[in-house]
């Protein structure tokens, strides 16, 4: 199998199919929980404007809550903010904000406590990476994914957390990972990234339970959303055989677990890691890029 070094998305590809939930989906599909369950609660989601983020927000605010959701690109935010709007009635604060950039960070948990009037839940979802092997990382290609996820989740919680302080109020913490128990050849960055998240977050639960502020992390294994254009189309033929359902998980089955961890259900809920992934952590294989020669040819008997 060819295994090339590199995979640069083009953003201006248009044969290629758009993936993830629709619009239409996020607005209709069941859930488990009561129409009221969030009323009341006012929730950070970082990345909202696709994907994993833009499923939550649609759930929280179907359950009642008043949501806020940041990202890079503004044009994707508003039009996440339309389609929140057009479905249920009602407006959520957007702000273009990169999470790397902690004044920007701090502006935004400002805008969010002024125009929410607080806050309760933040759920630190926005980050990615790109498919490399890890010899052939750049030092800014490294650098960009250990910024965004490592430094740019923390840059989050310390200012969530330091509002939390200083107004004597509750907070909870849930930081979007991935399954990185096995490691993830071709993604080695981001494994080093989300290991340090983890255990900043447990390390946390501790800390800052005297604030009474919770901590937690959920890792998603391969779930489908429009984020799946980082990877070339012969590689997402095979990310269901990453996990021993042969299947990839959808966003919502991540926006219902943290709307479990955001509602009263997760109240003694504190310093955990929640593995949404089908299995992967006991079987499977990932390699976006293929594997070596050297992993399809037969062992030592
Ligand atoms: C591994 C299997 C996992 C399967 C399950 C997981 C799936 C998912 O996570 S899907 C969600 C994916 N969504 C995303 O990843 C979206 C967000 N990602 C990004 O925005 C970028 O990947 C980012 C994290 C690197 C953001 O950095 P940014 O600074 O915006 O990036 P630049 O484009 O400016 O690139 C900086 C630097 O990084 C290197 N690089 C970027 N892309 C690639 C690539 N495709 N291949 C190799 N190297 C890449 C490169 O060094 C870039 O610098 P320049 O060369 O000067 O452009
Ligand atoms: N899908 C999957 O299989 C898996 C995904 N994950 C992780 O789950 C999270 C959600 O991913 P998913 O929904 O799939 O993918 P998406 O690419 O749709 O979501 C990533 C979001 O993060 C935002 N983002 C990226 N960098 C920054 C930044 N520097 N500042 C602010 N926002 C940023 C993006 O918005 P914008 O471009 O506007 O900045 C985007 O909305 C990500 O952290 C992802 O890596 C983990 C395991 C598996």
């Amino acid at each position: 199998m060819s295994r090339p070094k590199v995979f640069r998305p083009d953003p201006n590809d248009t044969t290629r199919p758009k993936r993830g939930l629709t619009e239409d989906d996020l607005a209709s599909r069941e859930t488990v929980f009561r129409d009221d369950l969030l009323s009341g609660q006012r929730i950070l989601i970082t990345g909202g404007g696709s994907g994993m983020g833009k499923a939550a927000a649609f759930l929280a605010v179907r359950l009642g809550a008043s949501v806020a959701i940041c990202g890079r690109d503004e044009e994707k935010l508003k039009t996440t903010q339309a389609a929140i709007y057009e479905a249920t009635g009602t407006e959520i604060l957007t702000q273009s904000t990169n999470i790397r950039d902690p004044e920007a960070v701090e502006e935004l948990i400002a805008t969010v406590h002024d125009r929410l009037g607080g806050l309760d839940t933040l759920v630190n979802n926005a980050g990615g990476q790109f498919p490399q092997d890890a010899i052939d990382f750049t030092r800014k290609g490294w650098l960009a994914v250990i910024d965004t996820n490592l430094n740019g989740t923390w840059w989050m919680m310390q200012e969530a957390a330091k509002r939390w302080r200083t107004d004597g109020t509750p907070g909870n913490i849930i930081n979007i990972v991935a399954n990185v128990e096995r490691g993830m050849p071709q993604a080695a960055h981001t494994c080093a990234a989300r290991a340090g998240v983890i255990y900043l977050s447990k390390t946390l639960a501790t800390e800052w339970a005297p604030l009474n502020v919770r901590v937690n992390c959920i890792g998603p294994g391969v779930i489908e959303t429009e984020g799946f254009v980082m990877y070339p189309e012969e590689a997402l033929k095979r990310f269901h055989q990453a996990n021993p359902m042969k299947q990839r998980g959808n966003a919502w089955d991540v926006a219902e677990a943290i709307t479990y961890l955001a509602s009263p259900a997760g109240r003694f809920i504190n310093g955990d890691l929640i593995i949404i992934d089908g299995g992967q952590a006991q079987w499977g294989v990932v390699w976006p890029a293929g594997m070596p020669d050297y992993f399809n040819e037969g062992g030592a008997a």
